[in-house]
């Protein structure tokens, strides 16, 4: 299988170092002009080329292609991979918390018979709020816990010195849409559970910058008429960028090794 990749950074580097593990035998990755990705490349399991256009990526022909390179580059690259019949899958699930970019991906899959796969990615349980979502109203209470490294770049800053922590500040509170938009890197796990059931304007979130966090902890609760519970997942963040769970990694990983091209009825 060849494998698209946009984006090298810390998860695209990962990921490529983990191919072993499945059928990608082959591996073009764009790049943005300037990036150090190539640099950054040491050898892995699988080849990989560097390539700075959709159009070059396109020209590779790959199976199948992982975003992991943020918001903009769902806008972007998305639309034009799914018209043009390429299955996607977008890592940076929050993008689609602009509803108007949300149809455009829809529509775009629609009209070049393709699928966007959506990783469960730094989250789990996301079969069972399917399920109680679809069987009546579930009720979902999100708090993302992080040390504040995690949170720097990002509009915490306005609200906290991130750098004079000395007890757990929750600095944001609000519903899931403004979550997923205003931290575009590590409100992810928001718009994948919105998606799954939560609903973006039902759901409440709390973010939290800790300076005692080993690493990344996302908790929720749910409550359906059928069912309720709460689970909490506590994970490492990648060498190199604290914001970014490993579990992502390993999330887009099984997407990879469970993929099936959909098989043309012609
Ligand atoms: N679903 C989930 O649970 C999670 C999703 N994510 C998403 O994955 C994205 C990537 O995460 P990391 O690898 O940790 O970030 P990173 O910052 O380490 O790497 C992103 C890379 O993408 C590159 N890039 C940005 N725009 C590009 C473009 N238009 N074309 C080509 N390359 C481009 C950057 O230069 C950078 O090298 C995050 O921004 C976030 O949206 C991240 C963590 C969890
Ligand atoms: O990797 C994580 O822990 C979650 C994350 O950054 C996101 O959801 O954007």
């Amino acid at each position: 299988m060849h494998l698209g990749l946009i984006g090298f950074g810390s998860i695209g580097s990962a990921l490529v170092g983990m191919l072993g593990q499945t059928q990608v035998t082959q591996v073009t990755a764009l790049v943005r002009p300037a990036s150090d990705a190539p640099q950054r490349h040491s050898a892995g399991p699988v080849p990989v080329a560097f390539v700075s256009s959709l159009d070059e990526l396109i020209a590779a022909r790959p199976d199948i292609v992982v975003e992991c390179a943020g918001h903009a580059a769902v806008a972007a690259y998305a639309p034009p991979l799914l018209q043009s019949g390429h299955d996607v899958i977008i890592a940076s699930v929050g993008a689609l918390a602009d509803a108007a970019l949300q149809k455009q991906v829809e529509r775009a899959a629609g009209a070049g018979k393709s699928r966007f796969i959506l990783p469960s990615g730094a989250i789990g349980g996301l079969d069972l709020m399917r399920a109680l979502a679809a069987a009546g109203d579930v009720d979902v209470a999100y708090r993302g816990i992080k040390p504040p490294k995690a949170w720097q770049g990002s509009p915490a800053e306005q609200v906290v010195d991130l750098n004079a922590l000395s007890r757990p500040v929750t600095f944001f509170s609000g519903n899931g849409r403004d979550a997923a938009l205003a931290y575009p890197k590590n409100a992810n796990v928001v718009a994948a559970l919105a998606l799954a059931g939560a609903g973006f304007e039902q759901m409440r979130v709390e973010l939290v910058a800790d300076p005692a966090a080993q690493g990344n902890q996302h908790s929720y609760q749910v409550h359906s008429p059928f069912c309720k519970y709460t689970m909490t997942i506590e994970a490492t963040g990648s060498p190199g960028n604290a914001r970014t769970s490993v579990t992502t990694v390993l999330s887009i990983l099984q997407e990879i090794a469970t993929y099936q091209p959909i098989q043309s009825s012609t």
